[in-house]
């Protein structure tokens, strides 16, 4: 039995604008997609009518915290997965800054196994690049590839000792292996919880500077000259690190890089208060670098966009600005914010911003899926691009309900999910 997506509506590249189509799934692949003025014979075969809905390449999100094993109370596999799905994705990287953190192949197999078993959406893991993310020693990187590990990072914290990241950047490229950074310095951030500018000025608060970033992001762009590896940048929020990214690659040194929603539509002068659910990190900066990481993603400078999901407790997030932990969840809202602040708006066109969520992820890290393709996987997302709804975090499916957009009125809202040729959410 084939399931027909019918009467949706898809992106046409050539023509850059949405056309009427029918998708037919068979066999967990893409089998062909129809003209929509066609009648197909849907006799025997399930279907779904998507009239008047865009029918894209489900969303893949490669940088998420997933939490498990070890702090489920914020988010699990089979909680998280369902987050993901309601958002339209159905591919995610997830992190290793669990507990155990993901350093052993044992470790991987169990997220393997469990989202196998429990999760909704393909999980690829990432394992650490040091033991415990301590930066003293590193993992066995042979074993976590053969277990299944698709690139490594201390995600969380900066690897800081230069000599251990150009060890870890020669192994991984010695075997076809991407490193992934979260680009801090510690020495330059000691403990602020907010970055240096009109916030932090105004609350009395010490700030991170944008060069504890960046000094990261130039450091690793030379080491990855230096041993050629494959290097992604995680969740760049500066100016400066859009600008040596861009140098980077003009130069043909093999640097990727990914932004968030919230570091393109939030700055710090947005902060209202003292409240932690707009703590992350990296921080939200100022108005200057929201200007820069969106031209750095117009401009491919920026390959990706992710949503560094990052569930935590409301206790954790009661504990105030300075105590909270960072992290701000993310799949529920992604695709609203972005298709209402810069499609709706005219910025972007539609077609632009899903690349940055299909195509780019899929290119960056070679994956199979982010085409709606006759045989590509059947992922799938069906998106409500008309109506207006309110981000209400309590409706979450995320254990995660730390989020500094309630309240804001969007459009966007996925209403069905499509993984390997099943339906596995739909509103
Ligand atoms: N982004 C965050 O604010 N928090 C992440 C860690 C990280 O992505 O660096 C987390 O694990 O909570
Ligand atoms: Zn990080
Ligand atoms: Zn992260």
């Amino acid at each position: 039995m084939a399931l027909w997506i019918l009467n949706g509506s898809i992106w046409d590249e050539n023509e850059a604008k949405l056309v009427k189509k029918h998708v037919r799934i068979e066999g967990g692949m893409i089998e062909a997609i129809a003209d929509g003025n066609d009648t197909p014979d849907t006799n025997g075969h399930e279907t779904i009518d998507a009239a008047g809905k865009l029918v894209s390449a489900g969303f893949i999100d490669m940088h998420v915290h997933l939490r498990e094993p070890g702090f489920e109370y914020k988010e699990d596999i089979a909680s998280g997965t369902r987050s993901a799905a309601k958002g339209g994705f159905t591919t995610i990287a997830c992190m290793p800054n669990t507990r155990p953190v993901i350093d052993t192949p044992e470790t991987i197999r169990y997220i393997l196994d469990k989202a196998k078993s429990e999760g909704v959406v393909k999980v690829l893991p990432y394992a650490a690049i040091t033991k415990n993310e301590l930066g003293r020693e590193l993992t066995d990187f042979a074993a976590l590839k053969e277990a299944g590990a698709i690139g490594f990072t201390d995600d969380g914290v900066g690897v800081q000792n230069a000599q251990m990241m150009k060890n870890a950047m020669k192994l991984a490229h010695s075997m076809g292996m991407p490193v992934i950074a979260h680009c801090e310095d510690d020495s330059l951030v000691e403990g602020a919880a907010v970055t240096e500018g009109k916030f932090a000025e105004k609350h009395g608060l010490k700030g991170t500077p944008n060069e504890s970033e960046a000094i990261h992001v130039g450091r690793d762009i030379l080491l990855s000259e230096a041993t050629g590896v494959h290097y992604h940048v995680c969740h760049v929020s500066t100016e400066q690190s859009v600008r040596l990214i861009r140098q980077a690659k003009a130069i043909g040194i093999n640097v990727t890089a990914e932004v968030c929603p919230h570091h393109l539509i939030l700055s710090d002068e947005d902060i209202p208060s003292m409240d932690a659910n707009w703590k992350m990190n990296p921080p939200l900066r100022t108005p200057r670098d929201v200007q820069a990481v969106i031209e750095g993603l117009e401009d491919g400078t920026l390959d990706i966009v992710v949503t560094d999901h990052a569930p935590h407790s409301a206790e954790e997030k009661a504990r105030g600005m300075q105590l909270a932990p960072f992290g701000i969840t993310g799949f529920e809202t992604a695709f609203p914010l972005l298709y209402t602040k810069f499609v709706v708006t005219g910025k972007w066109t539609l077609g632009f911003l899903l690349k940055r969520m299909t195509q780019d992820p899929a290119r960056v890290f070679g994956l199979a899926e982010g085409k709606l393709a006759a045989g590509a996987p059947a992922d799938l997302t069906i998106v409500d691009l008309e109506s207006e709804r309110e981000v209400q975090p309590e409706t979450f499916l995320s254990k995660g309900k730390n989020t500094p957009f309630g309240g804001w009125k969007l459009q966007g809202w996925p209403t069905a999910t499509i993984v390997n040729g099943k339906l596995v959410w739909s509103e």
